[in-house]
This record gives C-alpha cells, sequence and structure tokens, in this order.
C-alpha cells in the first residue's frame, strides 16, 4: 500500500518517518521549497527540527500528482488549509483512498469538525474513509522516536485498524476508537485550553493554578463535547485528558507557548503582529466560543481566553474574573 503525507512541517515530516521505520511505501509532499530540498538533500527539515538527522529513506517532494496512485493519504497541513488541500487533490485521485487526518481543531469559517471537511470535499468515489490519527504527540519527540501513544478514530472500524497496524511501532502505539466527534473536539478544545495554560504561566501563576485549569478546562471539554453529539468517557482517553496534559504542560506546545509570551506581556497584541506559528487554539477558541453561546453551553475559561485574544482584555483581570465567579459545587 502506498501512503502519501501532504504537509512537510513538523507533524508530517515525523509522521512520515514513522512510515519510513515500518518500512512502508511512502513519500511526503510538501508545497515549501526549502523544506522538501533540505530532507532529500541533508535528510534534515531544519525549520522544525534543528539538529534530527531524519531516516535515509525518507523522500519528500513538490510535486502534488504523487497522490494519484496512492491508497492512503495523511493530511498534516494546519485547518485552514484543510479545504485547499481537499479540493486540490481530488480531481487528482485515481482510487478510492483511506484519507487520514491529523489537524486538531475546526474549518475556520463554516465551524465543521475536519473529518466532515474532509467529507465534504473528497467526493464519495475517492474517498473510502476518513480516519483520524491523534492523541497526545508532539512532533519534536516522535521524530527522536520517543515512547507516544495515540489513537486511529473512524467511523470505519475496519480502516481504523489498517491505520492503527500501518503506524505502529515499538515506539509508537496506536489504539482504536470510533467516536468521532468526542475525539475531535476533545483534541480541538485542549488547544484553546492550552492557550490558556501559558498565559497563566507567563504571569507567573503556579503547578496549583495549572492543575486547577486543567480540570476545569477538561470539565468544559466534555460538555462541549457531550452537547456536540461526543460520549463523555473519550475525554479520559488520549484524546481527551491524554493531549489535554501534554499540551498545558509542556515546552514543545505552540499553543502553551504563544500563551506564556501573552501573559508575560498581560497583552495579545504582540501576538498578533509577529506569530508565524501554527497555533490551532487561537481559531478553536473563537469557534467554540461562538459555537457554545449559541448552544447555551458554559465555558468560562474558553470565554476568558476568547476576551483574551480578540477582545483586548487585560490577561490578569481574565484570571481573576474567573477566580472571582459565583461559588458552585464541582460539576
Ligand atoms: N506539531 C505537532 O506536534 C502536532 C501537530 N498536530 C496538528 O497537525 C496540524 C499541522 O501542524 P504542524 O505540522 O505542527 O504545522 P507546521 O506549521 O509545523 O507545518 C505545517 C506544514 O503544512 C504546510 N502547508 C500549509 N498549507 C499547505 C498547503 N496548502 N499545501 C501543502 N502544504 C501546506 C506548511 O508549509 P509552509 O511552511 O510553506 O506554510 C508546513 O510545511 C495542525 O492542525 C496541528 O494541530 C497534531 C499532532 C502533533
Ligand atoms: O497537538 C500537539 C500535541 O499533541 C501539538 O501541540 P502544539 O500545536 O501546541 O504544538
Amino acid at each position: 500500500m502506498k501512503t502519501v503525507v501532504i504537509g512537510s512541517g513538523s507533524w508530517g515530516t515525523a509522521l512520515a518517518q514513522v512510515l519510513c521505520d515500518n518500512g512502508q511505501d511512502v513519500i511526503l509532499y510538501g508545497n515549501c521549497r526549502e523544506q522538501i530540498e533540505d530532507i532529500e538533500q541533508n535528510h534534515r527539515n531544519s525549520m522544525f527540527f534543528e539538529d534530527v538527522e531524519l531516516h535515509p529513506d525518507l523522500h519528500a517532494t513538490l510535486e502534488v500528482e504523487v497522490v494519484a496512485d496512492a491508497d492512503i493519504i495523511v493530511l498534516s497541513v494546519p485547518t485552514i488549509a484543510i479545504e485547499s488541500v481537499c479540493r486540490q487533490i481530488d480531481p487528482l485521485l485515481k482510487k478510492s483512498v483511506i484519507v487520514v487526518n491529523t489537524s486538531k481543531g475546526f474549518h475556520p469559517e463554516t465551524n465543521e469538525r475536519i473529518s466532515e471537511v474532509i467529507r465534504r470535499f473528497i467526493s464519495p468515489a475517492h474517498l473510502h474513509s476518513v480516519v483520524s490519527l491523534i492523541g497526545p504527540s508532539h512532533a519534536e519527540e516522535v521524530v527522536i522516536r520517543l515512547l507516544t501513544a495515540i489513537c486511529a478514530v473512524s467511523l470505519n472500524d475496519d480502516d481504523a485498524k489498517v491505520i492503527q497496524e500501518l503506524f505502529s511501532n515499538d515506539y509508537l502505539r496506536v489504539y482504536t476508537g470510533n467516536d468521532e466527534i468526542g475525539s475531535e473536539t476533545g483534541v480541538a478544545l485542549k488547544n484553546a485550553i492550552a492557550v490558556a495554560s501559558g498565559v497563566l504561566s507567563g504571569l507567573g501563576y503556579g503547578d496549583n493554578t495549572r492543575a486547577a485549569l486543567m480540570t476545569r478546562g477538561l470539565a468544559e471539554m466534555i460538555r462541549f463535547g457531550v452537547a456536540m453529539g461526543g460520549k463523555a468517557e473519550t475525554f479520559i482517553g488520549l484524546t481527551g485528558i491524554g493531549d489535554l496534559i501534554v499540551t498545558c504542560s509542556s515546552r514543545h506546545s505552540r499553543n502553551f507557548q504563544a500563551g506564556y509570551e501573552i501573559g508575560k506581556a498581560n497583552d495579545a497584541q504582540a501576538f498578533w503582529k509577529y506569530n508565524k506559528k501554527t497555533v490551532e487554539g487561537v481559531r478553536t477558541a473563537k469557534v467554540v466560543h461562538e459555537l457554545a453561546e449559541k448552544m447555551g453551553i458554559e465555558m468560562p475559561i474558553v470565554n476568558e481566553i476568547y476576551s483574551v485574544l480578540y477582545e483586548g482584555k487585560d490577561p490578569k483581570r481574565s484570571a481573576r474574573d474567573l477566580m472571582l465567579r459565583d461559588l458552585k459545587p464541582e460539576a
């Protein structure tokens, strides 16, 4: 089976290397010449992994036509690019493929989950199924083969198993799941909570604060995910609490890092002016804030991070307002 990974950024490179390690037929497609040439000529992707030497059999190309004879297509681009990539590849496909989504977030305008976007823009004749391969997995650690566990989530159980077997090895353990709504809302929302975690650290708060944020953030993730149609128990798995833990407490997380800078400056202006990295939680905070307001779901942390990012609210005041909300039981 031939796999094409689309997106030569950090996650696409790390996942393509996993498949090389597993002896699979894989090629990485990207639209950035510098990244592709670096991989092909130097076995490195220095823009993302400074000193990591990549698998010698990892090949990368600027030619999107490689998707034509693929059996499996892995999408590793930011959520804002998912629609355009699907539109670009659909006319090129010659087989019915499994599309593996690895992005975490929602469509920036329609607020759809990413599996829904893929089903809308890849024609049924070309789409065998969608599998989301998601969970706690910083690319910086997977690329140096540190032990990691994630989940292949799909409405098609057989294809979830295909993807599980394709990617599993002695450093990457892949579970399967079928709660697409719960898992995809979980991995999206944890990014917004991770921005808040960074803000609180940047403001100088400590471990107690982070534990409180993660616990109450999880409560919001469950409330929102269940209202969208997901199962509560999914949120105590890898695509819920697992991904929340790794993103809220890791120096690798770009969501955490962005929040940290905002907290340190006690202001989000510099983030909007200078950030060039993929920080999915920022858009997710907006999508979830809007959806939750429409559906009447109580999301105090997401609403505060939305106010900091989009309404210029002072982060310190946001933290204080969260502490001084009406007192209530923990539920
Ligand atoms: N990094 C990680 O540890 C993990 C990331 N994810 C998720 O994976 C998704 C991708 O993130 P990540 O790899 O980190 O992001 P990066 O910013 O590291 O890389 C994104 C890559 O996608 C490329 N790209 C953007 N638009 C297109 C397009 N239209 N066609 C082809 N390539 C395109 C970018 O190219 P260019 O540089 O030219 O813009 C870049 O190479 C996100 O949703 C993220 O949440 C999930 C798990 C782990
Ligand atoms: O999703 C991730 C880890 O599971 C990556 O997190 P960041 O996008 O915050 O770096």
